[in-house]
């Protein structure tokens, strides 16, 4: 067992014990793990680097997923106490758990943040799995995002659009870009993820390629493709055009079918390091393509 295997795996045995949780709440939990082990990333922390960040690495998003999971299960839980519950009632009882989460996530990891996007994203799909389930619907990736829509029905009207004051990273770039960075996605019931990064993962799956080049292709597609407000926070829209051109680029040679994909990929981070960019939403949608395809 090389190095990074036995520090995996060492890391790994240090997360909650996971055998009391749902399945649902197992399988967000490894969507969390397979995308920060996921390598090489351009610009994201992996298990070569921490990409261009400097207040966090491996081991804080071990800490920050072991400190998220037993948050999994209760949003799971509440979809799943909630069947007589409307929809959008149902967003302000996760939402209350969220909060909650991002504390104990932002406690485990010196107040770095994580996974603010991965636990808005997983907090919708739980809560949408525990919902369908308590009212016998089937499960199943598109009626899990249909759902996770209909709970966020309105959100960006409201949240965004209707909003007069600016707080937060989101808000903020609204308001100049009219991006919608995470509340879009969810409210589109995760139509980046659906019509972009799954059929890529899929497609190369079918091809006979292993989950790893896979997820990587599915990457390269969300970083082409996806309107990542981290990029445009840290780097305007010139480094969100910067990288939606690189990955471009890095598909029309063939991705990651090419044999020299994974060297053009370790290439294209340090150009990202050196820019001080950074595509965690496209990150989140990783974890998000690899947990839905468990559904389709
Ligand atoms: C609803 C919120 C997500 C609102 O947060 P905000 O108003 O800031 O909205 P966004 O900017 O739109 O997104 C916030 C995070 O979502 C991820 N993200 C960005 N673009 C997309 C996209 N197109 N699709 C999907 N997801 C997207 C991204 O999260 C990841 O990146 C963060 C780490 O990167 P980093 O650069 O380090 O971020 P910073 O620390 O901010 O920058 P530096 O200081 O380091 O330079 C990490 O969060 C990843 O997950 C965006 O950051 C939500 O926050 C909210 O309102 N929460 C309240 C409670 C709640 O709803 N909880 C969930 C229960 S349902
Ligand atoms: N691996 C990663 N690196 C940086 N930001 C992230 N946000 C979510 N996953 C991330």
């Amino acid at each position: 067992m090389n190095y990074y295997t036995q520090q995996l795996a060492r890391l790994k045995a240090t997360l909650s014990a996971s055998d009391q949780y749902s399945l649902a709440a197992q399988l967000a939990q490894k969507a969390l793990l397979k995308e920060v082990c996921l390598s090489p990333k351009p610009g994201l922390v992996d298990s070569i680097n921490s990409g261009a960040h400097r207040d966090m690495n491996f081991d804080t998003f071990i800490r920050s997923i072991d400190a998220i999971t037993p948050y999994l299960e209760r949003f799971y839980c509440h979809g799943l106490s909630a069947s007589n519950i409307d929809e959008s009632v149902l967003l302000s009882g996760l939402r209350q758990i969220g909060l909650a989460c991002e504390q104990a996530m932002f406690s485990a990891t010196g107040h770095v943040n994580t996974h603010k996007g991965g636990i808005f994203a997983f907090g919708l799909l739980l809560g949408a799995i525990g919902q369908l389930e308590s009212q016998q619907q089937t499960i199943n990736c598109h009626t899990i995002c249909q759902k996770v829509a209909g709970i966020c029905r309105g959100m960006v009207d409201k949240e965004l659009i209707q909003k007069q004051t600016v707080s937060t990273v989101g808000e903020n770039l609204f308001k100049k870009y009219q991006l919608t960075g995470a509340r879009g996605e969810a409210e589109s019931g995760y139509m980046t993820v659906n019509n972009i990064a799954l059929p890529a993962y899929l497609s190369m799956r079918q091809q006979g390629y292993d989950e790893e080049t896979s997820l990587l292709q599915a990457l390269l597609y969300l970083l082409a493709y996806n309107n990542d407000t981290n990029l445009v926070s840290r780097g305007g829209m010139a480094g969100l055009q910067f990288v939606q051109q690189a990955a471009k680029a890095l598909i029309d040679k063939g991705g990651m079918c090419h044999h020299a994909s994974r060297a053009s990929l370790a290439d294209l981070d340090q150009q990202l390091i050196a820019r001080h960019l950074s595509p965690g939403g496209s990150a989140d949608l990783v974890a998000i393509t690899w947990f839905l395809a468990q559904y389709i």
